[in-house]
């Protein structure tokens, strides 16, 4: 254990085994005073804030046993579906593993003690100590002022006046300056934290991995976008909530113990302890209250912008009815958590209210009053002690009227000072109280924002945790053992076996096969067999558990994938056309929008500029276009970047045929060597290697074949091996038109012979009709 966590430890532990005592202690102490009629009515208080304290007892037990089973399994509410809400049990709670965190992240926000954070926050204590030190002056010209005014002293009074308004000046500057230091102090963290988790989330597809890989975190979106700021935004406002109660106690306790003598000290600080320690037990479970509760806002987000992504599909498939309950399921459950937050607040307020409000302030008036009715316990003299001083300095008796006068008026100013004093005590006590509940609420944010943080370093280093629930698997993701070699010119599979990322399940055996640049391939095989997998595994997005996977460097101009669902940015056309490249690497590369509309008019999309505004329009782009415009865009970044390989996934899928015929000439023209994955027969053509996969009984087997050579064994590919990759639909038109091919034939034959017999009849009724003309002219005649 370090030194840094010991403290709050034995703290927490201290606090928690008091608070334990605590209410037997007060229940016994109330029947105890029971049975005396003289001490009813204090019996009845302790009994009252017994009950009171059990009261809240009871709700944050019922709170925390909620918060465990929202956290930590399916949440059925009457007619919901089971949702599964997080997978590890949420433990938050003030305790030493809170403040461990806190130091993790504390180190990522200011890495140096040079970093500016550092400098907001010497500022915004300089402003804190500087308030405390107002406050201060405040309390003394305030008792001058009343002193003043019981002496009758205007002159006297009318000074005081003009120091508080000089006061007043840097006073509220101070205050309005803490409130501006506290948001730059928040926006300062904010602003090191989302540098950090953007370099981790952003770098070796950790995004990727946290959302297909591993499901250790769930909604990141709400994480990075809204947790890390509550983060902050609470670290910030109990720096300042608890930084300037604590100095004011240490100030004002140092200025009270001047005048109230050590016995009004020593109850204060039992007054504390007491107080403190029954709180501490009343305070229900806020930290994992809120942690649960900023879960249930990310799914409430994530269900509307799953909307917002999957508008047009939802809309043709009149599916609004069913989003509505998800939404209005989600938002309730929503409601529901906060709403019993605020119900165990209700009871909680109250005891603090009590506790801090009113117990607290008759203390501090019954400590303050100690100069008063005894001044000697403050070290000052007693009454008795100065009438006789008084007495004896005298010479008539209007003299001791005045003196004693005096003294009536500096006593209180005295009380009127401590009192200020006291009562700013307990607004500070009462803060650091308050900040408790505060604390919890950060252990909640440290909590969620800790374990995110954790898990995208792992995923960032490639640690992943095991998600595979068979346990009979022969892959686990901590075992990989593939090897991935980024040197090749060529790209090679050996013996790699395709499986899914969790282990489970295997795709594809011991695949092996190979492709130089001009050897086009075409990867064809039944739905779900795992093709898109192949691709997966040579990006180094899918875990390569065992085998050898050789390839070209990582870069555009190396590999460029073209996804079966395409993908436009945010930014204008132009953006479109060079993704992922940014303007100004267009222009490094030496490119032009004369380039770019070159480009264009190879893809068909000539018209696309002049339709839509020009270059520069900016548009949501998935709305623009149609379907096989998207595709065609995509195939437009293939020609921009003009990589050594295309790996494209079913990418020509919604474009006409004849068009994609005239886009992968044009594509091999370039010397683009094409990896394609395709149902579509009419492509075989422009590929030289074929790679079937979901072969064999168990569909888990490949083949690999040479298109067109003539030739059997491996690399062969007659025209049965062709037939068998044609889709049953296509095989049965292809036996369609055979038919009638064969029925052609038929025909034909039948002609010939209706025209022979034709041939055969026919001159026979031209010599009748010859006869019959004749016979008419000889009657005629
Ligand atoms: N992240 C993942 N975790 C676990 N299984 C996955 C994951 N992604 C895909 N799969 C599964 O892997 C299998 C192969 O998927 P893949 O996308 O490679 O199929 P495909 O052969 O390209 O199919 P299609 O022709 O339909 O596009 C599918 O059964 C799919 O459900």
């Amino acid at each position: 254990m370090s030194a840094d966590s010991a403290v709050p430890e034995v703290l927490t532990s201290f606090i928690d085994k008091v608070s334990a005592s605590a209410l037997p202690a007060l229940s016994a102490t109330a029947a105890f005073h029971a049975r005396h009629q003289r001490m009813r009515r204090g019996a009845f208080a302790v009994a009252l804030a017994a009950g009171a304290l059990y009261y809240v007892r009871r709700q944050q037990q019922s709170a925390n046993r909620k918060a465990m089973a929202t956290a930590g399994g399916s949440v059925l509410a009457a007619g919901d579906q089971p949702l599964k809400v997080d997978r590890n049990q949420i433990k938050v709670a003030v305790d030493r593993r809170f403040f461990n965190q806190l130091k993790y992240i504390w180190a990522i926000c200011v890495p140096n003690y040079r970093s500016k954070t550092i400098l907001i926050l010497i500022l915004h204590t300089t402003f804190l100590v500087l308030r405390t030190y107002l406050s201060v002056v405040v309390a003394r010209l305030d008792g001058r002022l009343v002193r003043d005014l019981v002496a009758a002293d205007a002159k006297s009074f009318g000074k005081g006046l003009m120091y508080w308004f000089a006061v007043a000046v840097p006073a509220t500057y101070t205050n309005s300056m803490i409130r501006y230091l506290q948001s730059k102090f928040g926006i300062s963290l904010r602003t090191s934290l989302t540098n950090h988790v953007h370099d981790l989330y952003m770098e070796n597809n950790t995004y990727y991995k946290a959302i297909n890989l591993d499901n250790r975190i769930d909604g990141a979106d709400q994480l990075i976008t809204t947790d890390i700021n509550r983060f902050c935004t609470a670290l910030a406002s109990l720096y300042s909530n608890l930084g300037k109660p604590v100095l004011d106690m240490i100030i004002f306790n140092y200025q009270l113990a001047r005048s109230i003598g050590n016995s009004g000290m020593w109850g204060l600080g039992v007054n504390y302890i007491i107080t403190a320690t029954i709180l501490r037990a009343a305070t229900p479970a806020f930290g994992r209250l809120a942690a649960v509760e900023a879960k249930l806002e990310g799914d409430f987000r994530s269900a509307h912008s799953r909307l917002i992504t999957n508008a047009e599909e939802i809309a043709f498939y009149h599916g609004a009815h069913l989003e509505h309950s998800i939404l209005t399921r989600t938002y309730y459950r929503l409601i529901k958590h906060i709403n019993k937050i605020y119900r165990i607040r209700i009871a909680y307020n109250m005891f603090e209210d009590f506790i801090i409000k009113y117990t607290w302030s008759a203390a501090g008036l019954l400590i303050a009053s100690i100069p008063v009715f005894y001044p000697e316990m403050a070290g000052a003299r007693s009454k008795r002690e100065e009438l006789r001083l008084a007495q004896a300095q005298a010479t008539d008796g209007s003299t001791i009227v005045s003196q004693l006068d005096r003294k009536t008026g500096s006593r209180t100013q005295g009380f009127i000072t401590n009192k200020r004093l006291m009562v700013s005590l307990a607004d500070a006590g009462g803060r650091i109280m308050y900040s408790y509940k505060e604390l919890s609420e950060l252990a909640g944010y440290t909590y969620r924002v800790y374990n995110m943080l954790r898990v995208l370093e792992d995923l960032h280093d490639g640690r992943y945790v095991d998600a595979n629930t068979g346990g009979e698997s022969k892959y686990s993701l901590e075992r990989i053992n593939g090897v991935m070699d980024y040197t090749s010119n060529d790209i090679e599979f050996k013996n790699v076996p395709i499986v899914t990322p969790n282990g489970d399940t295997t795709l594809i055996r011991d695949l092996s096969f190979g492709v130089a640049p001009g050897e086009h391939l075409m990867i064809t095989g039944p739905n779900g067999a795992g093709k898109t997998a192949i691709l997966r595994t040579l990006a180094g997005l899918w875990p390569l558990f065992e085998g050898t996977v050789s390839r070209p460097p990582t870069g555009l101009d190396s590999t460029l994938y073209i996804p079966q669902r395409p993908y436009l940015a945010i930014g204008s056309l132009r953006e479109q056309v060079i993704y992922p490249h940014s303007v100004a690497q267009m222009h490094a590369a030496g490119k032009t929008d004369a380039d770019l509309a070159v480009i264009l008019t190879k893809v068909y999309l000539e018209y696309i500029p002049g339709r839509e505004g020009g270059w520069d329009a900016v548009k949501e782009w998935k709305d623009v276009f149609s379907g096989g415009e998207k595709q065609r865009m995509q195939l437009a970044r293939l020609f921009y970047h003009h990589p050594k390989y295309a790996v494209l996934d079913e990418a020509t899928s919604a474009v006409s045929t004849d068009v994609e015929a005239l886009l992968y000439t044009t594509a091999k023209e370039e010397k683009i060597t094409l990896i394609t994955i395709s149902h579509r027969p009419s492509l075989f053509k422009y590929h030289a290697r074929l790679l079937r996969v979901g072969e064999g009984e168990s569909g888990l087997d490949w083949e690999w074949e040479e298109i067109g050579t003539v030739g059997g064994g491996v690399g062969s590919a007659s025209s049965t091996s062709i037939n068998r990759l044609l889709s049953p639909s296509v095989e049965s038109e292809i036996k369609r038109l055979e038919t009638k091919v064969a029925e052609v034939q038929g025909l034909k034959v039948r002609l010939d012979k209706v025209n022979k017999e034709l041939g055969l009849v026919l001159p026979s009724v031209d010599a009748k009709a010859k006869e019959d003309l004749k016979h008419a002219k000889r009657t005629l005649i």
